[in-house]
């Protein structure tokens, strides 16, 4: 028996919630699974071939996890999300490798233990939650306990232009140029725009998206990391969009409209301007990870 995992994209942050909000988008991974004599893994670069690969390494924890043995396995990834860009791909394989192992022992795994065994290898839920759970995500971890997830729906006619450069953002650094602290003022200043942008997500409203997505934690020091963040961000606002923010840690930027036709338009244009970059008109997924049996 072989089983399909499916696992969608995600942009953690949103701009404005650092660390606690992430939606996943319709863009996937495909990750299948079968019993083997050997571990084989094929369709992903050479370098992760080997018993290191994430999914692998998270097929194996989930097991431990478990109180069972790991044993050898043939994974066979798709992946159509690239990979260091800010879009969750390696929460697509801890979270693959959780369901698959799960899928092949024949064990039921709910949302809740799910995203618990995901963030405990991720270091953190914002990716992995909406990965498993779908949709946007809030999520935050009281001291000794689980992840806690909020869920919000989103509006089916907002649309994401998601503008992913050729250029990679190590998380790292990423992390190393946001200031440990915030002063009182910025820290209500996200709190307003945090509670703003989930209800304008949810119900479409495009003055509050707009009002409410504006970023003084982490967006205005990672920008100098991606050096066409001014150009696309001005094609953008000026095209038409509602907002637009750096997805995950980066490089890949996504804008915001609720109009499909000023979507295809900035899709074009941005295409023009860089043509080195893949450009793509994403929804929000709202069901999350996928078992397959094939
Ligand atoms: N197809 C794949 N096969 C094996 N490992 C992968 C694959 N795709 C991603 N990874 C792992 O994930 C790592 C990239 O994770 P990283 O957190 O830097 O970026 P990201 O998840 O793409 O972006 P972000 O976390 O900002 O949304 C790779 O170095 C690799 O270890
Ligand atoms: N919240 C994380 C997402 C990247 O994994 C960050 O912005 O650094």
């Amino acid at each position: 028996m072989s089983v399909k995992i499916t696992v969608p994209a995600t942009s953690a942050n949103i701009g404005i919630g650092y660390d606690c909000l992430g939606m996943a988008v319709t863009l996937y991974s495909h990750f299948t699974f079968d019993r083997a004599d050997e571990l084989t893994i094929t369709g992903c670069p050479e370098e992760f071939q080997n018993a290191d690969n994430l999914v692998y390494q998270s097929f194996c924890a989930a097991l431990y996890h478990w109180g069972e043995k790991p044993f050898p396995v043939s994974i066979h990834i798709d992946s159509h999300i690239p990979v260091a860009r800010g879009l969750g791909s390696s929460s697509t394989c801890t979270v693959a490798g959780i369901m698959g192992a799960a899928a092949l022992t024949g064990r039921i795994v709910g949302r809740a233990e799910a995203v618990s065994i995901a963030t405990m290898m991720e270091g953190h839920p914002d990716n992995v939650a909406p990965a498993i759970m779908g949709s946007l995500v809030c999520s935050f971890t009281p001291e000794g306990e689980l992840p806690r997830c909020i869920r919000y729906e989103v509006e089916r006619g907002l649309h994401f232009v998601t503008v992913i450069p050729p250029y990679e953002v190590k998380t790292e650094d990423a992390r190393k140029v946001v200031p440990q602290e915030v002063s009182l003022h910025d820290a209500v200043w996200q709190m307003g725009r945090i509670s703003g942008l989930t209800r304008g997500l949810e119900t479409g409203d495009a003055e509050l998206i707009a009002a409410a997505c504006e970023d003084r934690i982490q967006e205005p020091y990672r920008r100098a990391l991606i050096p066409d963040y001014d150009e696309v961000r001005r094609i953008c606002l000026q095209g038409g969009a509602l907002t637009m923010w750096i997805s995950g840690s980066g490089s890949t930027l996504m804008a915001v409209t609720n109009d499909g036709l000023i979507a295809e338009s900035l899709r074009a244009r941005i295409a023009q301007s860089f043509p080195a970059f893949d450009v793509h008109v994403l929804d929000c997924d709202p069901r999350g990870v996928r078992i397959q049996l094939l």
